[in-house]
């Protein structure tokens, strides 16, 4: 079974097509870390994937992620659970151009090819429709160059949230450290719709 064929992951009939934020980066601009300590994009996580994503046309992004032997499952191969990581990642940066704040509620992942140790991953991701709080989005992996064969691709719904869902939720140590970082402060509000 392919991914995203489960009935939580079809949009309902008064779904609408995306629409990218008029403020959002322009196509090729890249897209920066959402937070530094993020393991899938922030600089400052040395055990992170250290994802690149750029803003595409519409409501897409690409990005890039090279495997390291940190990354491993079986001797020499990429973890599943870390491919997982790097589309829930590319997914959730497609965030920057809708400008809104939403968090993975489902994530349904196809393993397709192995991807070894080494390897860069070339992401894609795209908004294929949204209702109410709800945006569907659909991402690929391939390997050997942005044209090559498929080896992991995902559907996800991601839920609009607040930002108090990471201020109320998050331990205090970190969301204190967040709120007095200007910079953060700054990222944070670049999802706020009619900022
Ligand atoms: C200055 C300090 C600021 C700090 C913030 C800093 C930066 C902020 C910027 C960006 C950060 C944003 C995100 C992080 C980015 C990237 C990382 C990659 C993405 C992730 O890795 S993110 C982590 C993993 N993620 C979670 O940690 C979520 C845990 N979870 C929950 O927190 C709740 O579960 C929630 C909020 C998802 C929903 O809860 P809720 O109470 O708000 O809403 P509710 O349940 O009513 O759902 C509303 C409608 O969605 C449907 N729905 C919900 N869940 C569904 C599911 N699983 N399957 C199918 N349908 C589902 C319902 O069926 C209903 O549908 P309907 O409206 O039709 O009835």
């Amino acid at each position: 079974m392919k991914s995203g064929t489960s009935a939580a992951l079809s949009p309902p009939a008064d779904a609408t097509p995306p629409v990218r934020h008029p403020e959002a980066p322009a196509p090729g601009e890249p897209l920066g870390a959402h937070y530094g300590q993020c393991f899938g994009c922030g600089g400052d996580q040395p055990h992170g994937l250290h994802l690149q994503a750029r803003a595409g046309e519409g409501v897409s992004v690409t990005a890039e992620f090279t495997v390291r032997p940190a990354h491993q499952g079986a001797p020499g191969l990429a973890h599943g659970g870390v491919l997982a990581s790097a589309l829930d990642e590319t997914l959730g940066s497609l965030n920057w151009l809708l400008r809104t704040i939403a968090v993975t509620g489902r994530l349904e992942t196809d393993f397709v090819r192995p991807v070894p140790v080494g390897a860069t991953l070339y992401l894609s991701a795209e908004v294929t429709a949204v209702a109410g709080r709800k945006i569907y989005c659909t991402a690929t992996g391939r390997t050997g160059g942005p044209d090559g064969p498929v080896a992991v691709r995902a559907d996800a719904l991601f839920i609009e949230v607040k930002v108090e869902h990471f201020t109320e939720n998050g331990r205090p140590e970190e969301i204190r450290a967040a709120l007095d970082d200007p910079d953060q402060v700054r990222r944070a509000r670049a999802f706020e719709v009619n900022p």
